[in-house]
């Protein structure tokens, strides 16, 4: 190493991810191996993201972290396993402008910082360690110009949170479970880029950004041992979903796309109420949107012999899903149907008298100037939708909104104002 006073950064922004076939359970609690292949889409990183900064220098004594400014311990397994896997890949780097060389063997010896934000709430169900791993390990690779593809390095942010594997690419992924008892099989790769279904738009209402009561770590641990769902799930339902939608996405047709996202997020909420004890991540709120969803989508219902019949409208159809916690992700098939919709979700589900518009509804505003709403007055003036019978409002159940679309995989922020680190402490700002 040449000299002992200089310091090596990179800043990186990575996605968060939301599973339309759901991850829940694991076969290997270590390494992270999942009982089912699953399938995401990308949220777009402009609303909602992590961005990290990786710094390395002979003047760290220790590897440190701050997570949304506050220093966090780093001895934790998962994050011990991600600077291992990382660490064992690095390469040799030289930068002579700065007098940096470093050889491939010293960056055992050599420690980092790391500094890294949430632009949502941190583990409140919006998979923020999904962003957070991918975001760690990618930046870090970058730093020790490891040679792995994504494909590869998902596997290393899969060791830090199995969701984390699908947030190294942009549009919808795959998460291949593996066969392999090393987990060397168990990554992810891209389906389709964020491009090839650009139409669809996204709504997330908030319910609640307070940390959740079980995490999904603990919930998918106690679900293994105790719901015999989980296990005919993993069996028999998602390998035929996943083929499924997998067609659907390949060939956009968003009738089947919703009708699958619908099917796996209740499944995956039957199955926690199926664990011992019962996990309840939906709340009232949650089941308040579900019911206005489906009035808003089926037209009639009818009863023919047994069966119970409900006819859906496909161009009002809205795929809905929720993770671990109670906020729904509504998915549009486009623009048209994403304004209609938030319409109706404005008049039920007002902000609280006090609320402002503008932070009521985040992320991509353009929408609600579609919706011809430009403050709270035109909230209040909206007509209830014709579709729900006495439709009541529910003022301040929803925090508020963030609107956003399928978006890009990780990226390099090459603007060094962006950094989270002190370039020449490596301390943060
Ligand atoms: N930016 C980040 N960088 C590294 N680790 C992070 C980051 N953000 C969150 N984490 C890790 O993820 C943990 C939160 O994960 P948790 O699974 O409980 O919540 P979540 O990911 O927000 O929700 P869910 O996965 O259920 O949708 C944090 O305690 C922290 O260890
Ligand atoms: C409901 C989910 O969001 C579960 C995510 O679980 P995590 O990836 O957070 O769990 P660990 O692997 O234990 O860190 C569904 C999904 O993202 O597929």
């Amino acid at each position: 190493m040449a000299q002992k006073t200089w310091v090596r950064m990179v800043t990186a922004q990575t996605p968060t991810n939301i599973a339309v076939i759901k991850y829940w359970g694991k076969r290997d609690e270590t390494l992270i191996l999942p009982v089912n292949d699953s399938i995401s889409v990308t949220l777009d990183p402009a609303h909602l993201c992590t961005i990290t900064t990786v710094a390395v220098s002979p003047s760290f004594d220790q590897d440190r972290m701050w997570l949304n400014g506050k220093e966090i311990s780093l001895s934790g397994g998962r994050y011990q396993n991600c600077l291992r896997e990382i660490r064992a890949r690095a390469c040799e780097v030289e930068d002579k402008e700065k007098g940096i060389k470093i050889a491939k063997n010293d960056w055992e010896k050599l420690h980092v910082h790391v500094a890294s934000y949430n632009n949502f709430p941190t583990a409140a169900g919006l998979a923020s360690s999904a962003a957070g791993f991918a975001c760690l390990v990618f930046a870090l690779a970058k730093l020790m110009k490891a040679k792995e593809d994504n494909s590869e390095l998902s596997a290393i942010a899969r060791q830090g949170s199995g969701s984390a594997c699908r947030s190294l690419f942009g549009g919808f992924v795959k998460w291949i479970m593996g066969k392999a008892e090393d987990g060397s099989d168990s990554l992810a790769v891209q389906l389709v880029d964020e491009k090839h279904w650009d139409e669809l738009v996204i709504i997330i209402a908030v319910v609640s950004s307070r940390q959740k009561e079980t995490s999904s770590t603990t919930g998918m641990r106690d679900s293994v041992e105790t719901s015999l769902l989980l296990q005919h799930r993993a069996k028999e339902v998602v390998p035929k979903r996943i083929k499924q939608m997998e067609e659907a996405i390949k060939n956009r047709d968003f009738g089947s796309f919703a009708q699958l996202t619908c099917a796996d997020s209740n499944q995956f909420h039957a199955v926690c109420l199926d664990t011992c004890p019962p996990i309840f991540y939906m709340n009232d709120t949650s089941h308040r949107q579900v019911k206005f969803l489906v009035s808003c989508q089926c037209a009639s219902h009818s009863r023919s012999s047994s069966k119970f019949y409900m006819k859906c409208d496909d161009t009002k159809m809205v795929a809905y899903t929720f993770d671990a916690g109670p906020n729904a992700v509504l998915i549009a098939h486009n623009r048209k149907a994403a304004t209609q919709l938030l319409q109706k979700l404005l008049f039920c589900f007002p902000p609280s008298s006090d609320a402002d518009l503008n932070s009521y509804v985040i992320g991509d505003k353009s929408i609600l100037k579609d919706a011809g709403i430009e403050d709270i007055k035109d909230v209040e003036a909206l007509p209830p939708p014709p579709e729900i019978k006495d439709a009541q409002r529910c003022k301040g159940d929803v925090s508020y909104f963030i609107c956003t679309k399928p978006g890009r995989g990780p990226g390099l922020l090459s603007d060094e104002s962006l950094a989270l680190l002190h370039p020449e402490t490596g301390l943060p700002k």
